[in-house]
């Protein structure tokens, strides 16, 4: 076999392999991500933060995490929670939620969370597909989720759950139920490469291995262990989750929490605890530099890292950035939901890479696929990226048709991301396949909003489509075709979907291939011209 030092390459299979030598995986098949974290412990961490509350200072140690973790599994059982059942929590940040995490996997639950902006619909919908057993969520979204249930859940408001946690502490010995790495731990939501949103299924298995590979790249930096994170990153997201409950207790840093981010909460949080690395998503970036004058009042001299994922980076976001910030490294990194967390990361690469996403990480093997022919393609040549490795889902929950779409019989996931790796083994992103569209950095599933306004009776055809935003990297816009003689206007339709759409042109017809299917980069060209010609005769 000719495998290239620099990037990785095997001329006979035509994959590309990590550069990373790769950490040891635990082969116990009786293990669970909290007790596997928490057999890493160094004596010298138990008194250390594990988590900080921003706002407060609160705090809580990674010795109380551990004890704390175990109670929560205590209590959940004496709920009747069982090995299997899921536990859905909906909440933003709080300091406290990567200890419900942890409890919930640690008596044998599976762990599942929706995005507390959802609507009514979005919360139903995600309840009858997963069939929780426990709702836990705040008094503040408690009424989302009230009404309208058919088959009720038990729900348990988080703030009563958890003062009752810390105020009246007990010493239960360690819960003990045989958990094994191919056990389910989380079932998260993503849109995939195409249709609505579906839930991902998450095993022990695919958690561990991502906490090994971050603390085996990170590492890999000095003074890891004296790093300060902070997360104003949603937790009930794959990018928050995998980072700041696999990977920075893998490494036994210190992460400050945030419960909502706004910039100026950000800057003072990083002055204040001075925090040394700060992983964000696009808008933060744009706003870091559109607003950079209000930023020079904060020490911010502490961040030696800003890593940007969760959607494209613009290059000449990239440019202003090291310009206004020269003192930080702005570095990309690249993961789904699918492969529970990053698969990419420019740690170990030095020099000008922050226009890649960085190198493959631990484990994690890539195939550049052509599009067209299916073959496997060499360095410098653009194709879709495969990717396998064992931190890789096991599949949709309740859904082969899906799984079998998005991984092959050989377990190489389908990315839906055109890409190309460069003759060091780093990957460059291109465009975007998949029928998907980022606003703010979070999923937009066009197939869910256009099954919504199909409903409506003045439409009679629709495809959503991103269209670019500075600020928010791009917004869901609609392609309309009216029925009849309906004068239906932009408003009414936005309200529609619940102002999930940003933006409406009419058309006269959507493109569709021999098939059926929506031409959608065809509808993406057109649209734009007819939109800015729109606003160019708006102006005149
Ligand atoms: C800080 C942001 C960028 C801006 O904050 P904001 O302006 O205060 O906005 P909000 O968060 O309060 O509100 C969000 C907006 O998005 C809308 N929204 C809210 N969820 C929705 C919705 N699912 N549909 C469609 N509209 C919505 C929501 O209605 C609202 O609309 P609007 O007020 O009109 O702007 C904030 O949006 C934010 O935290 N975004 C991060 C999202 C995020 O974590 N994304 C990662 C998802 S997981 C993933 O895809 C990748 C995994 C990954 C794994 C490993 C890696 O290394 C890398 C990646």
């Amino acid at each position: 076999m000719e495998v290239s030092v620099e990037s990785g390459f095997c001329s006979s299979t035509g994959n590309y392999s990590s550069k990373w030598n790769s950490p040891v995986l635990p082969q116990t098949p009786h293990l669970s991500l909290p007790s596997f974290l928490f057999s890493q412990l160094s004596p010298d961490a138990l008194l250390k933060p594990a988590f900080i509350d921003a706002k407060s200072g609160k705090s809580i140690s990674y010795g109380e995490l551990r004890s704390l973790t175990n109670t929560v599994a205590h209590v959940l059982h004496s709920l009747g929670i069982k090995k299997g059942d899921v536990v859905l929590v909906v909440a933003p940040n709080f300091l406290h939620y990567p200890l419900l995490v942890l409890g919930v996997m640690s008596v044998g639950a599976i762990f599942s969370t929706a995005n507390p902006l959802h609507t009514r619909l979005e919360l139903q919908y995600q309840i009858q597909d997963t069939n929780p057993k426990l709702i836990l969520t705040t008094q503040t979204l408690k009424s989302k989720l009230d009404e309208g249930m058919g088959s009720r859940p038990l729900l348990i408001l988080l703030e009563e759950l958890m003062d009752s946690l810390l105020h009246n502490p007990q010493h239960y010995p360690t819960f003990n139920v045989i958990i094994n790495q191919d056990d389910i731990a989380a079932l998260m939501y993503s849109s995939g490469t195409t249709g609505k949103s579906k839930s991902v299924v998450c095993l022990h298995r695919n958690f561990i291995s991502m906490s090994c590979s971050l603390r085996h790249v990170w590492e890999a930096e000095d003074g890891a262990f004296n790093d300060i994170y902070l997360c104003v990153l949603p937790l009930f997201h794959m990018f928050g989750l995998s980072l700041f409950v696999c990977g920075t207790l893998a490494i036994q840093s210190t992460t400050v929490v945030l419960n909502k981010y706004s910039l100026e909460d950000m800057l003072v949080s990083v002055e204040k605890y001075k925090v040394t690395r700060l992983p964000v998503v696009p808008p933060m970036v744009v706003q870091l530099v559109r607003l950079q004058d209000g930023v020079k009042g904060y020490d911010l001299s502490s961040v030696k890292e800003v890593m940007c994922s969760g959607a494209p980076l613009g290059r000449v976001h990239m440019e202003r950035f090291s310009k206004c910030y020269p003192q930080m490294r702005l570095s990309q990194c690249y993961g789904l939901t699918e492969t529970c967390g990053p698969i990419t990361l420019c740690n170990g690469f030095s020099g000008m890479v922050h226009e890649s996403i960085g190198g493959l990480t631990p484990h994690i093997e890539a195939k550049i696929v052509d599009v067209r022919t299916g073959k496997p393609l060499p360095p410098l040549e653009c194709g879709e990226l495969y990717v396998r490795g064992p931190s890789v889902m096991k599949g949709y929950f309740k859904d082969p048709i899906a799984t079998s779409l998005a991984i092959d019989k050989e377990g190489w996931l389908q990315t839906g991301d055109l890409c190309f790796i460069d003759m060091l083994g780093l990957v460059y992103i291109v465009d975007r396949i998949k029928e998907l569209i980022k606003y703010k950095a979070y999923q937009v599933a066009p197939a869910e909003l256009e099954e919504i306004l199909l409903a409506h009776p003045e439409i009679s055809e629709v495809a959503v489509i991103p269209y670019p935003d500075e600020g928010a990297g791009e917004i869901p816009m609609a392609c309309i075709v009216k029925k009849g003689i309906s004068e239906i206007e932009e408003e009414c339709i936005i309200s529609f979907v619940a102002n999930k759409i940003r933006k409406v042109v009419f058309v006269d017809s959507i493109p569709r291939s021999a098939s059926g299917k929506i031409l959608r980069r065809h509808l993406k060209a057109k649209a734009l011209t007819t939109h800015q010609q729109l606003q160019i005769s708006s102006k005149l």
